[in-house]
């Protein structure tokens, strides 16, 4: 049931790629008001499917994604573009201009809020500019300001991102394998400031990952997914280990 505090709901949710494969197979479940969700699952099992089909990245065959209460695969044009910047994306490569400035990476979050002919010519208001200086401090990295993306290390480049995505101001967050291409301890760090977003900002946060130790230390709720079919939900305090592997076995793989 949606509540004015769901900001995310999936209803009767299928995907079935031209190929014939059926990446999402009758997905439910809602998300309210800041958590932070882990989605786990081998690989194939349609964890990112499911992110993709939050923002239109994939068109879903059957069932409603709604945000903040509004079907996505409902909206055209302006209300697309709008409805695009409430919802934040952290991909595993980053997505950076890597010739560009730190500056110029998390000012490109603004864009959305720019008729496309300013964000060309790089021009962003001193307002903007001073938040993206106000989000760099927030993942540590304000003094990079100034350092081309291609000079920082794989965790420097992630807090990037983060502050990228804070700039749109959204009220939803999704990180698509944020850490898989990290080290532990550079993980760890990228993932707890994934977790400031949902403790300081009560942005709601649904992240796939590979790593089950990371979901059960940074999320509120996992949700196992296994060919398609959601085969767990549980808040992360009442799940273990032992319970989180059944999602790996029975696998098509
Ligand atoms: N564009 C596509 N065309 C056809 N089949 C696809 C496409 N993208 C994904 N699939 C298939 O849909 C299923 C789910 O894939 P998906 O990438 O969502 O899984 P995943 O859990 O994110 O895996 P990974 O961790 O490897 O990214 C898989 O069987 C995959 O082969």
């Amino acid at each position: 049931m949606v509540t004015a505090e769901t900001v995310l709901e999936f209803q009767h949710v299928s995907k079935r790629y031209r190929n014939g494969v059926l990446g999402l197979d009758d997905i439910n479940f809602s998300v309210p008001k800041g958590q932070f969700v882990a989605v786990v699952g081998l690989s194939g099992a349609g964890k990112s499917t499911l992110l993709n089909s939050v923002n239109r990245m994939i068109e879903i065959t059957n069932g409603s994604v709604l945000v903040n209460g509004q079907d996505v695969t409902k909206v055209r044009g302006r209300k697309l573009r709008h409805m695009r910047r409430q919802i934040g994306m952290i991909f595993q490569g980053f997505n950076l201009v890597e010739r560009a400035t730190v500056q110029k990476n998390v000012l490109a979050g603004r864009t959305g809020y720019y008729p496309t002919w300013k964000t060309l010519l790089g021009w962003y208001s001193t307002q903007d500019q001073a938040l993206a200086v106000e989000q760099l401090k927030k993942v540590n990295l304000v003094q990079k300001l100034y350092q081309r993306a291609d000079q920082l290390s794989g965790g420097q480049k992630q807090r990037v991102a983060i502050a990228r995505t804070l700039m749109q101001d959204p009220t939803l967050v999704l990180a698509d394998e944020p850490v898989a291409s990290l080290d532990p301890k550079t993980s760890t760090g990228v993932m707890r400031d994934l977790y400031n977003l949902k403790k300081y900002e009560k942005i709601t946060v649904l992240v796939n990952l590979h790593s089950v130790e990371l979901a059960l230390k940074y999320a509120d709720r996992i949700i196992g997914l296994r060919d398609g079919r959601i085969v767990y939900d549980r808040a992360a305090d009442q799940s273990n280990q032992a319970e989180l592997q059944e999602i790996y076995e029975h696998g098509k793989e």
